[in-house]
């Protein structure tokens, strides 16, 4: 079928900027039809700009964006993506069933009612008045209404902001339940561990660029590695095109950041081939590598991190 090699988003050189603020920077991504991915940053990274082009809620200053094929508003009016936003769009006067009955009312083809209760983990509390539902039970609301149309595609902004760790817990069980039927899911967190139980494949955003994109595994690898540092004359830098094969190659001011696998390959090469000097040798951990790729120092050829076999 041609609609598996239809990338569910295809986002190609996206920016987005706001007065001053460049908040996104070229950015560009294809997600694969079934794959869970998490959309992982600091504050401000660029996160939320994105995935409202992605949703076509705002239009890009440059680049485009397809999803299925299509347009956004496209997909949206075909029922083929359907979002899970932070806060709002309850009425709190109403019932859970009732909030999703009417959000059925507006599409031609729905899916039934106590059903998708069902999916959404809220059958038992189907008649509670939504202003009585909690933090968690409401964003399971929202999980269900978007679930309404059977959308191929589901974005989620950050929809566990202000849950406790077990209301997070029983509403990612949820969504994984549901992508493991095969529907695309996107979500944007700050959380690394989140990211780490519940996606596939993590790509990591910084000033509106992606600084590394692979599976949890291969994220994960970026910190298992080591970094190099070393005093590097400019003249030299041409050199390292010969360098052993690295997860990020960065050089500012005179001093290289090697992010290695291989620490010990990649200090013989620039002490034997290069006149690198005062080199200094650290243990990575997860943490660190996420501060290290997200974190808000200046630095100066930054490397995207990929992975073979990630992107198609
Ligand atoms: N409507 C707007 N007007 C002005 N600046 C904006 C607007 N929306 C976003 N920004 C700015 O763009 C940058 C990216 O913001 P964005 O909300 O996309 O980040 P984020 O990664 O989603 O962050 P968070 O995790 O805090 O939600 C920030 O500097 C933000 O202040």
């Amino acid at each position: 079928m041609t609609t598996m090699s239809v990338p569910a988003v295809h986002a190609a050189g996206l920016h987005k900027s706001f007065g001053k603020v460049h908040a996104v920077r070229g950015l560009d991504l294809t997600v694969r039809p079934g794959e869970v991915v998490a959309f992982l940053g600091p504050n401000g990274a660029g996160k939320t700009t994105t995935i409202d082009m992605i949703l076509g809620l705002s239009a890009p200053d440059q680049g485009s964006v397809s999803i299925f094929g299509h347009s956004p508003r496209g997909a949206i009016a075909r029922g083929q993506v359907a979002a899970v936003m932070q806060t709002g769009g309850l009425l709190r006067d109403i019932s859970v069933r009732e909030t999703v009955q009417l959000t059925a009312a507006m599409f031609d083809s729905a899916r039934p009612v106590d059903e998708v209760l069902a999916r959404a983990g809220i059958l038992e509390i189907a008649d509670r008045q939504v202003e009585k539902c909690s933090g968690g039970q409401q964003q399971r609301l929202r999980f269900a209404m978007a679930l309404v149309s059977d959308p191929g595609l589901l974005i989620l902004d950050e929809p566990t902001t202000g849950m406790d760790v077990a209301g997070r817990r029983d509403f990612w069980s949820a969504i994984r339940a549901d992508a493991l039927r095969g529907r695309t899911v996107i979500f944007a967190t700050h959380y690394l561990e989140e990211a780490d139980a519940y996606a596939d494949r993590i790509v990591l955003v910084r000033q509106g660029r992606i600084v590394a994109d692979g599976t949890a595994a291969q994220i994960k690898n970026l910190a298992a590695g080591r970094t190099v540092k070393a005093s590097l004359p400019p003249s030299d830098r041409a050199l390292l095109g010969g360098m052993p094969p690295a997860e990020s190659v960065e050089y500012d001011a005179g001093r290289l950041t090697v992010r290695t696998g291989d620490s010990d390959a990649v200090v013989r090469f620039l002490l034997n081939t290069t006149g690198a000097h005062d080199i200094e040798v650290a243990a990575n951990n997860l943490e660190e590598a996420f501060v290290a790729l997200t974190g808000d120092e200046a630095l100066t050829d930054t490397t995207t991190n990929t992975f073979e076999g990630d992107l198609v």
